[in-house]
């Protein structure tokens, strides 16, 4: 069994966050564990509320995941302060995590913002070095490279901009174009697009989430960050497509479009 690591915050609508990387996880085929940054109180409208986890919790949750059982792959996603970064970058480097993907969190798509604006400094420091592949969305991406990006030229600029201050890859997600919903991954040195047409489905809460859990799945189960990047995008893509309505805001994505209506065990019409 292949075992993947979540470092996140819990989003109480189960759309985005820890409950859509496990769920991912599952989907996929991997053992998910989690280490808890942050309870928020949020559903498809909005965050309302966030508490923090401290430092010494988050950093005695990867201490009692490290000790048992080893992931193969970490995905980080809401990591709030400078503080928990530094304890989370600590921890990696002394048990020599691998396949860490890291999805610079710092905006909800409903305006709330998720990372306090003194973290970025340090996740950029702290977790990046670590990263085998970051995943910013455009904004993100805007923040990170201090240019406006609109075109599929501009995504590129971005991406090599980014990735010159990387050891690790960068994927510049295409999610918020509204044109396509292709995908940049700039890997040593080389640019690979993952290209997709965008779904007519106005709820995309925790695409991010998804696909960052997805990637970190597919290393765990060996393939290489291309392959990794092709199978994530093809799961959201079709996790999408599945169009589950839910919620009165921007709903959540199928994440388990291929298991069959009713459940695979002990649901609907499993007695008749
Ligand atoms: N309407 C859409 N149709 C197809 N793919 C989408 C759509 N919206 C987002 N995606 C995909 O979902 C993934 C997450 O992207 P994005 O929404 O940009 O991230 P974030 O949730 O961090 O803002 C990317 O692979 C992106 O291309
Ligand atoms: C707890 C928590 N973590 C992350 C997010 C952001 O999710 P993401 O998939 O990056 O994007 P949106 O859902 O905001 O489009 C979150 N909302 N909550």
């Amino acid at each position: 069994m292949k075992c993947v690591l979540t470092i996140a915050g819990s989003d109480s609508s189960g759309g985005a966050g820890i409950q859509a990387d496990l769920k991912t996880m599952t989907c996929l085929g991997v053992f998910g564990m989690s280490a808890v940054t942050a309870l928020t109180a949020q559903n498809t409208t909005g965050v309302r509320d966030v508490l923090e986890a401290t430092p010494e919790f988050v950093g005695e949750q990867l201490d009692c995941v490290f000790e048992d059982i080893r992931p193969q792959a970490v995905k980080i996603g809401m990591v709030s302060s400078a503080p928990i970064i530094r304890a989370i970058g600590a921890k990696l480097r002394q048990y020599e995590a691998e396949n860490i993907v890291v999805d610079p969190v710092m905006v909800a798509t409903s305006g709330s913002a998720l990372m306090q604006g003194s973290a970025l400094t340090a996740l950029m420091e702290e977790l990046f070095p670590l990263a085998a592949v970051i995943t910013p969305n455009i904004p993100e991406a805007e923040r990170l490279c201090g240019f406006a990006i609109e075109t599929g030229e501009d995504m590129l600029r971005a991406a090599e901009t980014i990735g010159k201050t990387l050891p690790g890859a960068v994927l510049v997600k295409g999610g918020h174009r509204t044109d396509c919903a292709d995908d940049l991954l700039w890997q040593k040195g080389q640019a690979s697009w993952f290209r997709a047409p965008r779904v007519d489905n106005p709820n995309n809460h925790g695409s991010g989430c998804t696909l960052s859990s997805a990637i970190a799945s597919f290393l765990a189960l060996g393939e290489d960050l291309p392959g990794a990047v092709e199978k994530a995008k093809a799961y959201i893509t079709a996790a999408m497509e599945a169009r589950l309505d839910l919620g009165r805001g921007s709903g959540p994505l199928w994440h388990n479009y291929a298991i069959p209506e009713g459940g695979q065990v002990g649901g609907k019409g499993d007695r008749t």
